[in-house]
């Protein structure tokens, strides 16, 4: 059991160094002693072979990590694979080994299951002169020729059936000052290097010490009490005994008198140079140290407790100890690990589905997950939520409510309309006729240009919330998929394609909403109506103080003013003949007026009434004539609304002509109804009459003629024979420029004012309407669409058992680092389960 913990922590040492890791602070011996104290002889002694470079200068200048692996030998195999499953037995590793003595004969040629490997080359070696070589080659590959000294260790095993598990670490020498051409500050580096490895507090550290010089110069002693200042993990060993002066002797420190080590000192004495050039065989060599101990003086009672095999076995029992003291840390450390690298072993994926058979059930699974991911980054599911940004269906909540809200809501209702623009929008749709109603025509006119302004940032809430889903496609990602670079490409692609094929019918639907809304402008909305009475009431207030400030001469005066203006408008309508044919044929069955009317008395508040043919040639208004007229506005829609018949009945009913100012135009008696020829000669509209209708009925002299811009001149003419052309002309004449341009300039701001409100009136319908409608085609059509159908199509387009091989193409460096570690967790694992078994021992 002993035996296996060694090669255990060299496994795993192995295993570190192979992978670059130093997670795990293995027990290991660590070689320390300055240049030619015998750190070389010491380690050689305990393989019993001559295997390490010797010259003259500084000859390790790097860390050489020696593995000794005990096998057994011939019989000792017999008996082990008998019960393989047992731990190799090493039972009497910590007794004299005889094949040890047999075999440490210095001889060049390896005697059966004596090898030594490098972990840098993959070779056998049986030749330990060629092992010398290697590590001279291998020193000068990494440390260069004679230079300086390199932290990057060589590894060394060495398997024989004559050496006891160990693992020693044989360091550059401490040197004072540079020989040759060493680098400058060589006892700097050399120190640093040495530092590194003993003061890991798993090392023990093996202080050898000259015996020939004074204890008290000792640099491995001292390097090893700055780490290590209770002498805990310290071994001393003293080297060259046999060159110590006549006379002196190293008892005291031996039996631990001079300096204070747990672990004690232990002597030995190695071959001579002489002895080394003399070709002394390691036999040789350790007769006479047995011999030396057991005859000298001074050592004879302690003899068993020197010299190299018994260096050997202490080291062995020490490590052994040591790693049983620590074995309760290190499993706490493998298990953290295992934990660790498991879960970096999961983020890989699961291996459970590799190999051929398996791979269509493998693309299925990645595909299920990456639908699955899809879905949940859009429904918020997903597990690693941030909360640095907004992602996935969060970022299309914000889309819709903040981008796509903010851009509908910066849109100005009536921008780019002019004054100009309106005016021509009103004079372009009632043709003929006077604006002093403003047609819906013109309404819907300027309305629409407005609603398709909700087109583009409609359009653009479509592509961003398309982008998105675009960007959480290409973050459905997992370790595992990235393994599989071309599977995850063909995912992304094939969801992209869904979503790109969705853009186009998303966007037109959008598209034709807007254009729905902008089909038909419905006036008889609730809000509408609702809405428009109050900008009519607000309108019709601001109105009413400014004709207050008018005086009742200059109504009086208007009085004529403003029926000869009615006259006049009449005639220059003359020039839109057809236009005004249009307009009235087009009205003809449902006019629909926004009117400006001059109010009558009941002109407080605002009607709706039925009015079945085409508009009334309405007076044009002259909003200044009267001090007491009133604005109305009138929302007619296809069940038709007439304020002009309203109007009309209205003063009509009330009697009261000077109220309206469209009295002046329609011939200025009293009693006439608003914008009703009818109404000029004193008709009384009840039940209230289409203005037009009343006016052709007499102005068109039953004729059959239509109602155009002639004819109502001709009706009026027919209706009021008081007028002749010439003396209207002449009046016309005689109007002053100024009068008019300043009864135009007042009536447009009433009407531009007007149609600006009610056009932001409407617009706002409009407007919140696509901000409701725009998200829910856009999740219906767009979002929930690729939700419902991603999986599907993933499975249509790439479950296919022809694209399998190619989809399954593994990326290189991912796998390779896979395998790295489930490596390192397999040698987690074993070290841990040899540990776990490991039966606790008290310390020798
Ligand atoms: N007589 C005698 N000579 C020894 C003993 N130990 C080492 N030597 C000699 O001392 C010299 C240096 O020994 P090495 O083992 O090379 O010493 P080292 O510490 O490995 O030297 P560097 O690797 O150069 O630092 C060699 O000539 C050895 O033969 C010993 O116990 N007795």
């Amino acid at each position: 059991m002993d035996v296996d913990l060694i090669q255990v922590v060299n496994r795993l040492q192995e295993t570190f160094t192979a992978i670059g890791g130093d997670s795990v602070d293995l027990p290991q011996c660590v070689v320390v002693g300055s240049q030619s104290s015998g750190k070389s002889s010491v380690l050689e002694t305990i393989v019993g072979k001559d295997f390490l470079p010797r010259g003259s200068g500084i000859v390790t200048r790097r860390p050489l990590v020696l593995q000794l692996v005990h096998t057994p030998a011939p019989h000792e195999s017999n008996a082990a694979s008998s019960s393989s499953s047992s731990p190799p037995h090493n039972a009497d590793a910590n007794e004299p080994q005889p094949e040890l003595l047999r075999n440490a004969a210095g001889s060049r040629q390896a005697t059966y299951g004596e090898y030594g490997e490098f972990l840098h080359l993959d070779k056998r070696f049986t030749d330990f002169n060629e092992i010398k070589r290697e590590i001279e080659n291998e020193t000068f590959r990494v440390a260069g020729q004679n230079k300086g000294v390199s932290k990057l260790p060589i590894h060394l095993k060495i398997f024989s059936p004559n050496v006891l598990n160990l693992t020693l670490v044989d360091l550059p020498g401490l040197t004072k000052i540079p020989v040759g051409d060493q680098p400058s500050d060589i006892e700097r580096q050399i120190r640093s290097l040495v530092t590194d490895y003993i003061s890991k507090p798993n090392c023990i550290i093996l202080a050898i010490s000259p015996a020939n010089v004074d204890l008290a110069n000792s640099d491995s002693l001292k390097l090893a009490r700055s780490v290590d200042p209770q002498g805990r993990r310290t071994i001393g060993v003293l080297t060259k005994l046999d060159l110590m002066d006549q006379g002196t002797h190293a008892l005291d420190i031996l039996t631990g008198r001079v300096y204070p080590l747990k672990l004690g000192f232990i002597g030995v004495v190695n071959r001579s140079q002489q002895d080394i050039n003399g070709n002394v065989s390691m036999l040789v060599a350790r007769r006479a140290e047995e011999e030396f101990f057991r005859s000298h003086p001074a050592y004879r009672n302690i003899a068993h407790r020197c010299g190299t095999k018994y260096l050997a076995k202490t080291l062995n029992q020490v490590l052994m100890n040591h790693i049983r003291d620590k074995l309760p840390d290190m499993k706490a450390r493998l298990n953290t690990l295992m934990g660790q690298t498991q879960q970096e072993l999961a983020a890989f994926g699961d291996t459970t589905f590799l190999g051929d058979q398996h791979r269509g059930t493998l693309v299925l699974k990645l595909m299920t997950q990456f639908a699955r991911d899809f879905v949940a980054s859009i429904d918020g599911t997903t597990f690693d939520l941030s909360t640095k940004e907004l992602c996935g269906g969060a970022r299309i909540y914000y889309i819709f409510q903040d981008v796509f809200g903010h851009a509908l809501g910066s849109i100005n209702p009536t921008q780019n309309l002019t004054v100009q623009d309106i005016r021509t929008a009103i004079r372009n749709s009632t043709g003929p006729r006077p604006s002093l109603f403003v047609p819906e025509a013109a309404f819907e006119l300027l309305i629409k240009p407005q609603i398709k302004l909700l087109e583009p940032p409609s359009l653009r809430c479509v592509e961003l919330v398309y982008e998105e889903l675009m960007k959480i496609c290409h973050n459905c990602t997992s370790a595992e998929l990235q393994r599989f670079p071309r599977l995850h490409a063909q995912l992304i692609e094939v969801v992209s394609e869904l979503l790109r094929e969705r853009l186009g019918p998303t966007s037109e639907y959008v598209q034709s909403l807007i254009q729905i809304q902008a089909a038909y402008i419905n006036t008889n909305h609730p809000a509408f109506v609702a809405d428009s009475a109050n900008i009519a009431r607000d309108t019709r207030e601001d109105q009413a103080r400014k004709q207050m400030a008018l005086t009742a001469s200059s109504r009086r005066k208007h009085s004529f003013d403003s029926a000869s203006a009615g006259g006049t408008a009449t005639d220059d309508d003359d020039e839109d003949d057809d236009a005004a044919n249009n307009n009235n044929n087009n009205r003809g069955s449902a006019s629909r007026t926004l009117t400006v009317n001059g109010a009558s008395k009941t002109g407080s508040k605002w009607e709706r009434k039925e009015r079945s043919a085409s508009s009334a040639h309405e007076s044009r208004p002259h909003a200044s004539s009267n001090p007491e007229s009133r604005v109305h506005h009138t929302i007619g829609h296809s069940a038709g609304l007439a304020m002009g018949g309203n109007a009309g009945a209205g003063s009509g009913a009330g009697g009261g002509a000077k109220d309206s100012f469209l009295n002046y135009f329609f011939g200025g008696a009293s009693g006439l109804p608003v914008g009703g020829a009818g109404a000029a000669s004193g008709y009384h509209p009840a039940p209230p009459r289409n203005a037009l209708t009343e006016f052709s009925a007499h102005g068109a002299n039953g004729r059959g003629q239509k109602p155009n811009a002639m004819s109502g001149r001709t009706g009026l003419e027919g209706n009021s024979a008081a007028y002749d052309m010439k003396s209207l002309d002449k009046h016309l004449e005689a109007t002053p420029i100024a009068s008019e341009e300043y009864a135009l300039s007042d009536r447009e701001e009433l009407e531009t004012t007007l149609i600006r409100a009610l056009i932001a009136s409407y617009f706002n319908i409009v407007r919140q309407s696509i901000q409701d409608l725009v998200p829910k085609a856009v999740m219906h059509l767009l979002v929930n669409f690729s939700r419902e159908t991603v999986q599907n199509r993933l499975v249509a387009s790439l479950y296919k058992d022809s694209l399998f091989e190619e989809l399954l193409y593994e990326d290189e460096g991912l796998t390779s680092e896979r395998k790295r570690v489930k490596q390192l967790l397999d040698a987690y694992r074993e070290a841990f389960n040899v540990l776990s078994e490991v039966t606790f021992k008290p310390s020798a």
